[in-house]
């Protein structure tokens, strides 16, 4: 199964098709689908696609050159190894003299650290013959660190030469949900909390069994491939893990604003540790939607981006002791199963944001959204507030067992007057959203009221994705 990359192929395609040099630069945490989208890619092209790993500068050398003779001469010529890397590229050059050639060198990194003349290198011969030819060069890389040193960043010397970058981000919920069509639509929703949209991830999980037994055996379970996922992957990111991994957890456990983290961890120049975090992308600022200068916003507040980092912050790592002892079981029962549902609201929210934002671009709202997201102040928050030019909505996203009634509506209306002062006198909507629907008498009102939107699970959880 292969799921969704629809725009990103297309992305791609339109620089194979742009009949010049192309120097395309991929980058995207960890088993995100970096590999299997340039594989999609390179499917029926003249292409050669060499995946780096830890070796030495000569093993690469021999290894690329071997990749490189292959695609270019025929198997018979594998032994012959370039003298240089000048001598490679130069010949990567000459073949793409007349005709388009792929050139993905996956793991970037590890190649510019097995040689660190090798950017230097490339500019060279990119400046000198690569670039006036018919290549299309993709640089592709999972240590989002080191990507933006040796390639993205103006310290480096491929700096200025890229045609196009990308982040290949998760899969938004609607291609997650694809993994466990078997699920009802709740447990959909949960184990996207869970398992968030990182395709690797998702592979793991059994859809024939139930989300606990999932969460069982293929995370709480020692020696199971996301047990220590989270450990592995922040461990190639990171020299020193220590404050990282203690501010990250404080993240997770609800520590959202500056102090609290400082107060939870004990770390006093948490500052630089986050910045760092934001830039790997594991952890974002956001602030009110509301808010036009988010830079010098003062209600920022951090969240973690991905969700499985949360789920391991959250229930792996601080139960390890309990865990490496076979505790799974425990730890299942008396903290995930009960918090499951506190734990999935926030995705919930965010489910409904992607939706809206779909629903808003492909025309099915009464108006096109220009920013979508949260709302808040010291004390209170709206979930959602969807913006246009001149439309506000307010939206309450419900993730309880019981029918969303009248208090809830009135809930919001209460805040609206609260938000209204930051909506430049956009008229103001209610939507609800709610997991359990709502009581006749919230339907009957919505039915009256234009101003009320009433959206259910099933509604949110429609897909109309491409496989
Ligand atoms: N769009 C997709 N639909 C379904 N499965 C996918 C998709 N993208 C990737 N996968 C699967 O997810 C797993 C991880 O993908 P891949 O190896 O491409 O990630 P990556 O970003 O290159 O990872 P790494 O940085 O660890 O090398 C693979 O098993 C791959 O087949």
């Amino acid at each position: 199964m292969f799921v969704n990359r629809v725009s990103e192929l297309e992305l791609l395609k339109k620089r194979y098709a742009s009949g010049k040099a192309e120097f395309f630069v991929l980058y995207g945490r960890r088993r995100v689908g970096k590999t299997e989208l340039l594989a999609r890619f390179c499917e029926d092209k003249r292409a050669i696609f060499f995946v780096s790993d830890l070796g030495s500068e000569i093993s690469l050398r021999t290894a690329l050159s071997a990749a490189v003779n292959t695609v270019l001469f025929g198997p018979n010529q594998m032994n012959a190894v370039y003298a240089t890397w000048e001598d490679l590229f130069h010949a990567l050059a000459q073949a793409a003299q007349n005709e388009r050639l792929v050139v993905v060198l996956d793991e970037f990194p590890y190649l510019a650290t097995a040689h660190p003349p090798l950017a230097t290198i490339l500019q060279r011969v990119w400046d000198q013959t690569l670039k006036n030819s018919q290549i299309m060069l993709i640089l592709c890389g999972s240590y989002i660190g080191m990507m933006e040193a040796t390639v993205l960043g103006y310290q480096s010397p491929l700096y200025g030469r890229r045609t196009a970058q990308y982040l290949l981000e998760p899969l938004q919920f609607q291609d997650a949900r694809l993994f466990f069509p078997s699920f009802d639509a709740a447990d959909q929703v949960r184990a996207y909390a869970v398992y968030g949209g990182t395709p690797a991830y998702l592979h793991t999980l059994q859809p024939h069994q139930s989300l606990s037994d999932n969460i069982l055996d293929g995370i709480l379970s020692r020696g199971s491939f996301l047990y220590d996922e989270v450990r592995f992957v922040l461990q190639q990111e990171l020299r020193e893990p220590r404050n990282y991994f203690a501010i990250l957890q404080a993240v997770a456990a609800g520590k959202t604003r500056l102090n609290e983290i400082k107060q939870a961890t004990g770390i006093e120049g948490a500052t630089a540790y986050l910045d760092t975090l934001q830039q790997l992308h594991l952890v974002e600022r956001t602030v009110p939607v509301t808010e036009s200068q988010p830079h010098k916003s003062r209600r920022g507040i951090y969240r973690l981006k991905d969700h499985y980092l949360r789920f391991w912050f959250r229930y792996v790592h601080p139960n390890r002791s309990q865990l490496e002892r076979g505790g799974a079981q425990i730890v299942l029962e008396n903290q995930v199963i009960p918090e499951i549902d506190h734990f999935s609201s926030l995705t919930f929210e965010e489910v409904c944001q992607q939706t809206f934002w779909q629903a808003g671009l492909s025309g099915k709202l009464p108006f096109v959204p220009t920013k979508v997201g949260s709302w808040w102040n010291a004390n209170e928050e709206v979930d959602l507030v969807i913006l246009g030019e001149k439309d506000a909505v307010l939206v309450e996203c419900k993730w309880t067992s019981k029918p969303a009634g009248m208090d809830i509506l009135a809930e919001l209306e209460r805040k609206s007057t609260l938000v209204r002062p930051e909506l430049e006198n956009r008229p103001i909507r209610f939507a609800l959203c709610s997991r359990s629907g709502y009581t006749p008498q919230l339907m009957k009102t919505a039915e009256a009221r234009t101003d009320v939107m009433l959206f259910e699970l099933a509604d949110l959880v429609r897909s109309e994705t491409q496989t």
